[in-house]
């Protein structure tokens, strides 16, 4: 970086306005607690663990930005982290979008990180921004496939479905996030791709531009169904063991 360069600032968008579906009935699952605290400030806690974040920007349920803001000033955050509230979208996709509408002038690197994976760890979240710092406009933190995979032929209701192909594991990855971007690549890609999709980078990918892999985490997970409530809870419980916190 020449002297005359601005300094990175690094912003991460939390998409958190999703229902939580496959948890099951109750409050919007970012809203809903772990070991007594929302999982929203979890993740925010996550992102804000890295030095490197400057400013975090949570996408709040459409009608819970109010209850959303009150969290995040009840509970400790690091005084260098500043944080702001938009209210999301249908889908996860429009949530991301209003995120990034609501990002100031000067941030030139966006992580993009669901509630839904409130315990990932500062090691994982700082290699992907310095992947996107050394030069990548896209990045994915990823984990080796611990099942196999069939690819199965869609059936009509009822019928059961048949294998057409067992893809070779070796050369695929479960994608996690925070996900990382040079701003105006993922700008781009919210403008530019209209298609249904399950992530940020692969929007990206639609662009023609390359996405770089990071090795990913297993506390990363996502929260999606009840289980993963229980996983979510052991791992604080280990952790509070090993750290004393
Ligand atoms: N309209 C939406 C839908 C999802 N999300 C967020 O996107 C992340 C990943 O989505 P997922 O785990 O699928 O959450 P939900 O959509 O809430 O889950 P479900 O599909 O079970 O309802 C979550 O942090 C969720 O809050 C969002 O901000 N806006
Ligand atoms: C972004 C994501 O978490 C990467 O694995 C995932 O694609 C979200 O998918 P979901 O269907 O919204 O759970």
């Amino acid at each position: 970086m020449s002297d005359a360069s601005p300094p990175a600032r690094t912003a991460a968008v939390i998409p958190a306005a999703g229902r939580g579906v496959r948890l099951g009935p109750g409050a919007p699952k970012a809203l809903r607690a772990l070991n007594g605290t929302p999982m929203l400030i979890h993740a925010v806690r996550a992102m804000a663990a890295s030095r490197a974040v400057s400013l975090v920007v949570v996408v709040a349920p459409p009608d819970g930005a109010p209850e959303v803001k009150n969290l995040l000033d009840t509970h400790a955050l690091p005084e260098r982290t500043d944080y702001l509230v938009v209210p999301g979208g249908e889908t996860r996709q429009a949530s991301v979008r209003l995120g990034l509408d609501a990002l100031p002038d000067g941030i030139t690197t966006v992580l993009v990180h669901d509630a839904a994976r409130p315990l990932v760890p500062v090691d994982t979240v700082d290699a992907v921004i310095e992947a996107v710092r050394d030069g990548a406009v896209a990045v994915v933190p990823a984990v080796p496939l611990a099942d196999t995979v069939k690819q199965v032929e869609p059936r009509g209701q009822g019928e059961p479905e048949r294998v057409l192909a067992t893809p070779d594991r070796a050369a695929l990855r479960a994608v996690q996030t925070p996900q990382g971007f040079a701003r105006d690549t993922l700008v781009r890609a919210h403008a530019t791709v209209t298609g249904d999709v399950t992530d940020d980078a692969s929007m990206v990918e639609q662009l023609g531009e390359p996405v770089v892999v990071v090795p990913g985490h297993e506390e990363a997970f996502k929260v999606t169904r009840p289980l993963d409530l229980v996983l979510a809870e052991a791992v604080l419980a280990r952790r509070r063991a090993n750290d004393g916190f």
